[in-house]
């Protein structure tokens, strides 16, 4: 038997932390954008509003989204016209579908995941789960590992309510787990139904619940995360090189997510992409200090993108080239701002194209790169990746 201290050594790892496979999902109701603010306004009986109307299509389409996936359908949105009764108590309704729901779109990316991994699932030996979509015990976490038959030791991390940045956190969070514990392989999962959890009718009164009918979407993704790759049977996608959170000033109330008896009410304050643009340089700067990198071009990026506002004057603020938000700009497109899991989809996309175009890392062919989640607080969580080579 070793010491005390050889034993302790024995549990951690030598990291960092790789992200080892993707997955994702979303429910297969799509909506096209140029068409929303007819099923919008016709599904909840509001087609009399003509001005709000035509603020709603002037908001579709600036939003740059061409499409994005809903669970909620307009059957289902005729078929309960309580859930469009701004004063109506639909909790109970919206929770109801949520709970059932949330862990099965999970569960679609989770297999995806495992598939890509190709190792048994008997190996996880954790889950880090987050969503804002609903709330219960046993969580959805559980749930999930009911439904993809892990392990009951499996060791779970189950995070609600963190809102858009909770994709940064679930990394940071699966780090520090893979690190420390030598062979953990880390479920990380982000699953939202937006489209359930703060589904409203039109109300001129209610401008920003009007905003997030336009750009928020339904969506889940899944990683598989681990420490020293065993390069035989385990295909490394980026390094989680290290991971900062912080908590931007005078920006307490520019977005928040009450959850009251009508849904989830959302504020979002025309001041976000200003406050979020100009402190976006200290968070670069603290987290790329020891790296000795200061040129934002010469890395590549996985940005949350909130809306198209946020990115372009991340852009301008920044003075980064057009190619570097591309990712970003492409996953709001297609699929809108589906809150935790729009890192993950872009993390995907970036290794994706990476591959088709023949770049040398999953990076874009650079070596270092940043993964951004925002949300209320308003809180930044800051990941440096490394990405691995192709060749
Ligand atoms: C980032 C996080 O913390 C986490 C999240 O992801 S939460 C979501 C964060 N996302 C946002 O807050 C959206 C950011 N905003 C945008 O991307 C864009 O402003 C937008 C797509 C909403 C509109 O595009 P734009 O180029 O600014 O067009 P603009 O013509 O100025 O605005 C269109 C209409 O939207 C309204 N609008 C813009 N921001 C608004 C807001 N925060 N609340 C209410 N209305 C708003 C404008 O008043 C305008 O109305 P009128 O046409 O009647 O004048």
């Amino acid at each position: 038997m070793g010491s005390v201290g050889e034993i302790y050594q024995a549990q951690c790892t030598q990291g960092p932390a790789t992200v080892l496979a993707i997955g994702t999902a979303n429910p297969s109701n799509c909506v096209y954008q140029p068409d929303f603010p007819d099923y919008y306004f016709r599904s909840t009986k509001s087609e009399h509003m003509i001005e709000l109307k035509e603020k709603f299509r002037r908001i579709c389409d600036r939003s740059t989204i061409k499409k994005r996936h809903l669970y909620m359908t307009e059957e289902m949105i005729e078929e309960n016209p309580e859930f469009y009764n701004s004063t109506a108590p639909t909790l109970d309704a919206r929770q109801d579908i949520m709970i059932v729901e949330v862990p099965k779109l999970a569960k679609e990316a989770a297999i995806k995941a495992i598939n890509e991994w190709g190792q048994p699932k008997s190996k996880i030996t954790h889950i880090v789960f987050t969503t804002i979509s609903g709330v219960d015990a046993p969580g959805a976490d559980f749930q999930l590992i009911k439904l993809l038959g892990l392990s009951s030791t499996v060791k779970r991390v189950m995070m609600y309510h963190l809102g858009c940045y909770g994709g940064g956190s679930v990394l940071r969070i699966a780090k520090d787990l893979a690190e420390n514990n030598k062979g953990a392989r880390v479920l990380v999962v982000c699953s939202e139904l937006n489209s359930v959890s703060g589904f409203k009718g039109p109300n001129g009164s209610d401008l920003h619940t009007l905003l997030g009918q336009a750009i928020f979407a339904d969506g889940a993704a899944a990683l598989i995360v681990g420490a020293n790759p065993d390069t035989s049977i385990e295909r490394p996608l980026f390094q989680l090189f290290s991971a900062g959170s912080q908590i931007l000033p005078d920006s307490d109330e520019m977005v928040e997510g009450h959850l009251r008896q009508t849904g989830l009410s959302i504020s979002l304050s025309k001041d976000v992409a200003k406050t979020i643009s100009g402190n976006i340089g200290k968070c670069l700067e603290e987290a790329f200090n020891k790296i000795g990198v200061s040129d934002w071009n010469s890395i590549f990026w996985v940005s949350h993108p909130g809306g198209p506002a946020i990115l372009d004057l991340i852009e301008v603020t920044l003075g980064l080239k057009e190619e570097k938000l591309k990712a970003s700009r492409k996953v709001l497109s297609e699929y809108g701002n589906m809150s935790s899991p729009t890192v993950m989809f872009i993390l995907d996309e970036m290794r994706k194209k990476s591959m088709k175009e023949g770049k040398t890392t999953t990076g874009e062919g650079f070596d270092w790169g940043v993964l951004l989640g925002f949300g209320p607080g308003l809180t930044v969580e800051t990941i440096v990746l490394r990405s691995i080579g192709t060749i």
